[in-house]
């Protein structure tokens, strides 16, 4: 994933939130620190005190006070830390939704679901042991082998040289693994993110999948990708199996030195027998702190990797705040009601507008020169062969996208100054692909508009002809759909979406091959219904049938991304042939139509002439 204008560090500034639980973790895990540090001096007193023949109770009670306070101190940091890492994966998960939520969909669209699924569940909770865990680990651990190596010297300087000597080698070693893990926990992500994105596809079209027998290839396909996953795995593996058995030759070798030359030593008499005890202890009391200061290591190594394919998700582009009216290019208009308006016409101004419009997806042109207007009532008709660009006209008026040049304008406000909750809430847009919901019928239906009353939820499944699919139902409007609906047809699915838009009120209604999958008596109930709506707001309606084009006040035809003619049914089937050609062989009932046409205008559709309306 590759983004533009990353926010760098949002990882980063997640953790400095949390500045309070991680410094009094830090703090009460170096009180720790300190008392386990000053355990081996304490026996080393008590070997003395015990040489002498004194007392030695309060030795021996400070130091169960001390071993009772460490375990305390590690218990209460730990749970301190590990809130704050809670607290770190909480907000990350939240806040990268939100932007998942609000991405710019032309750069979203080129995302695979999968992948932007394991960031947001997998990498964030990587990323918060490394952040918290192993970062606490490898500070606390690292103070318990620095103070234990002071102590050490203070105690006996060439001991010490001979343990650091064969420790360094090792920890040199081990820093070299916790690089080359760090790159191959990276690799393991993605190669993860992979096989999410490869199993989302898999599952969303999985009724696809059986119909096309396709099960075998896609296990196949699945199967190759886990294999991947493996092999990256292994390397990881390998690379955080490795650390231990490194380490611990270091240690062994220093251990096995130091007790010879300790014990030597004592001896001659150069050190005493509590000296060289204290010193086996500390040697004793960093073994463990020191492996887990590699082993953190080998883990926070991952966590970076996470940490930056978290911080690559939250810097994907967000769809586009509105432009300021200043910077708008020529012929666009100010976007606040007030500023510069020009005064709206008798009438008010068209519901939409699309001024000169070109737009590609990438380098690819599809609208081009795209000039009409949707008036503020009735039913306005898309038509046009299919890729001729209906549903993208659709799209940019939703601002799903930007035009490459010229403006779409609401209600006389170029959408580039409005606000994305400005537009889509006085839009209604049923899409091609209706898509329902897990959830209830009426959850579904309420979907935008949360605070819809009883009597407009009831009218809004009048006007969509769902009363009896809902009088049908078990439950009625609480009746339960499974993923995208399931327990619904195609029809009454898409009923559902137009009941959703209604729902909303707005000025607007987009209604992509709404009727496509209606049977004739819905259709016509549905047509009924988009009459009576067409007189409280204006209905854009992309329509393959022709009985609903027939009835539309205004017909735009758009042909390889320009706009042909705009008329009435019987205008365009004298003047346009594209129309024409359209009405009697694409509708499915078009040579019905073309017939009527032909009766009401008296011009043989057979016969048609290019014409370009304005
Ligand atoms: N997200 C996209 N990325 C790239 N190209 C796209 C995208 N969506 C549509 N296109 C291309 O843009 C052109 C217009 O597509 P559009 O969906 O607007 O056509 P349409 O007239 O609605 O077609 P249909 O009637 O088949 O739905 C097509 O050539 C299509 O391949």
């Amino acid at each position: 994933m590759t983004t533009t204008a990353a926010p760098r560090g949002l990882v980063a500034e997640l953790t400095r939130a949390q500045t309070r639980l991680l410094t009094g973790g830090v703090l009460l895990g170096t009180l720790g620190v300190a008392s386990t540090l000053v355990q081996p001096q304490l026996v080393a007193h008590l070997i003395e005190a015990v040489g002498r023949h004194e007392p030695v109770a309060l030795l021996i009670t400070l130091l169960a006070v001390l071993f009772v306070a460490d375990a305390a101190l590690s218990a209460t940091q730990g749970c301190l830390i590990g809130r704050a890492g809670e607290n770190i994966v909480r907000d990350a998960r939240v806040l990268l939704s939100g932007r998942v939520l609000r991405a710019d969909l032309s750069y979203l669209n080129t995302q695979r679901q999968g992948d932007v699924h394991t960031r947001l569940v997998g990498d964030t909770a990587l990323m918060k042991i490394a952040l918290t865990q192993s970062l606490a680990q490898i500070l606390l651990n690292g103070l318990i082998v620095l103070g234990g190596v002071v102590m050490m010297a203070l105690i006996d300087v060439w001991l010490l040289l001979v343990t650091v000597g064969c420790l360094g080698v090792a920890s040199v070693a081990s820093i070299g693994v916790a690089r080359g893990l760090r790159r191959a926990a990276l690799v393991n992500r993605t190669d993860t993110g992979e096989f999410g994105a490869d199993l989302q596809r898999v599952l969303a079209a999985l009724p696809t999948v059986k119909a096309a027998g396709a099960e075998g290839r896609e296990e196949d396909r699945l199967a190759a990708r886990a294999d991947k996953v493996r092999r990256s795995g292994n390397r990881v593996t390998v690379l955080n199996a490795l650390f231990s058995p490194v380490l611990n030759v270091g240690l062994q070798a220093s251990l096995a030195a130091v007790m010879g030359i300790g014990m030597a030593r004592v001896a001659t008499g150069s050190l005493s027998v509590a000296e060289f005890t204290a010193f086996t202890m500390y040697l004793f009391y960093l073994v463990s702190p020191l492996v887990l200061v590699f082993l953190s290591l080998g883990t926070y190594q991952q966590g970076r990797a996470a940490v930056q394919r978290v911080d690559e998700l939250a810097g994907i582009p967000q769809e586009d705040t509105p432009v300021p009216a200043a910077a708008a290019g020529p012929g666009a208009t100010p976007g606040k009601a007030g500023d510069l308006a020009p005064p709206a016409p008798k009438g008010g101004h068209p519901a939409v507008e699309f001024r000169d419009v070109r737009f590609g997806y990438g380098d690819r042109p599809v609208l081009d020169a795209v000039s009409f207007t949707v008036p503020r009532r009735g039913l306005t008709a898309l038509v046009g062969v299919s890729g001729a660009g209906k549903t993208t006209v659709f799209q940019l008026i939703e601002r799903f996208y930007r035009p490459g040049r010229g403006a779409v304008l609401l209600d006389g406000k170029d959408i580039a100054h409005l606000s994305t909750a400005e537009i889509r809430g006085g839009v209604g847009y049923v899409q091609q692909d209706s898509a329902a919901m897990r959830g209830t019928l009426r959850e579904n239906i309420v979907y935008a508009a949360p605070e819809a009353t009883e009597a407009d939820i009831e009218e809004a499944v009048e006007l969509a002809g769902l009363t009896d699919v809902v009088a049908a139902l078990p439950d009625g409007l609480d009746t339960p759909l499974g993923d995208h609906g399931i327990g619904l047809s195609g029809g009454q699915r898409q009923r559902l979406c137009v009941a959703r838009a209604l729902l909303q009120k707005p000025a607007v209604i987009l209604l992509d091959e709404a009727t496509a999958h209606l049977d004739s008596e819905a259709e016509a109930a549905l047509r009924d219904s988009l009459r009576r709506i067409a007189r409280r707001c204006a209905v854009v309606a992309i329509a393959h049938r022709i009985s609903t084009v027939v009835e539309a006040d205004r017909i735009v035809v758009l042909d390889d991304g320009r706009v042909r003619a705009v008329g009435t049914h019987p205008q365009l089937i004298r003047d346009d042939a594209l129309y024409g050609r359209l009405a009697a062989a694409q509708f499915a009932d078009g040579a019905r139509a073309s017939a009527a046409a032909e009766a009401a205008t008296g011009v043989p559709s057979g016969q048609p002439t290019v014409g370009v309306a304005g």
